[in-house]
């Protein structure tokens, strides 16, 4: 079985596949793996896969070094089943990279508008040959929240829960609502931009992060939570034998 580990910069994802299904997925803090004893007690791992876009504290490491299998831990010189067209491949965040080798993988012949709403949102493109072009990094939903706090002398931290207005009529329910429609405008904007180009572009959205759009958007998009995790599941069987 392969034990896939996704370090995000808000939260650590960490699952099992036996054969290409998933078994089990955990989300936890990214400075600390301490499920990472039990589950290689509980499945018979053969070897694994690291993916992290933060440095780790020693603690994160000592426990990923002890692991008794083989750990690849993805860079910029891991050999990938996609073409990555990034100008700066040694700069590019690896949960962006298999974000786009999970959706590949289900649609290799497609090109695919790939979202992931995490810590921040990112939107990457990869075609229907198999070459990914790149894409943008804005910031995502808490970032937006607390950045209206930090960044202001009257404006208060805002969550998700609450009253929802499409116009807000009080301070509260305008970050609210400014925030989300915003994300929601935000991610429709570039659907119908890239669809004028590629009308038969699939769209699949990944991330922590869930909110509602509107139905005509919503119809089109593969939400896959754990896209990211399946990239990173094909990666490692890509490079089977290489570790
Ligand atoms: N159980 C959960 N624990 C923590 N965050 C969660 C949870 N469920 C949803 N979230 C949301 O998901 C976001 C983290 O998404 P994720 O894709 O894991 O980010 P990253 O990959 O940047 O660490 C958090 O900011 C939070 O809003
Ligand atoms: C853009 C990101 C911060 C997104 O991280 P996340 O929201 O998944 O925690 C990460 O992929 C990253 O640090 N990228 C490096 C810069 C780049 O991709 O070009
Ligand atoms: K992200």
């Amino acid at each position: 079985m392969n034990l896939i580990i996704d370090i995000g910069n808000t939260m650590a994802k960490v699952a099992l596949f036996n054969d290409g299904e998933m078994v089990e997925v955990l989300t936890e803090s990214n400075q600390s793996l301490d499920c990472l004893k039990a589950l290689c007690v509980k499945y018979p791992v053969n070897q694994g896969i690291v993916a992290t876009v933060i440095d780790l504290n020693e603690r994160v490491l000592a426990d990923l070094a002890a692991l008794p299998f083989p750990l690849l831990w993805l860079n910029h010189e891991t050999p990938l089943p996609v073409v990555n067209l990034y100008e700066t491949p040694e700069t590019l965040g690896y949960d962006r990279m298999a974000a786009v080798v999970g959706a590949n993988e289900q649609f290799p012949h497609r090109n695919i508008l790939v979202i992931d709403a995490g810590t921040c949102i990112t939107y990457e493109f990869i075609d229907s040959k198999g070459q990914y072009h790149g894409g943008n990094i804005s910031p995502g939903m808490q970032m937006r929240f607390k950045a209206l706090r930090q960044f202001t002398g009257r404006l208060p931290l805002v969550d998700t829960n609450g009253r929802k207005l499409p116009m807000g009529r009080d301070t509260e329910t305008a970050i609210r609502a400014g925030v989300l429609k915003g994300m929601e405008y935000e991610i429709s904007g570039y659907i119908e931009s890239m669809k004028h180009k590629y009308p038969e572009l699939l769209v699949f959205l990944t991330g922590g992060d869930e909110f509602s759009f509107d139905s005509s958007v919503k119809s089109i998009i593969f939400a896959d939570r754990f896209l990211v995790l399946k990239g990173l599941n094909r990666i490692l069987n890509y490079n089977n034998g290489r570790i």
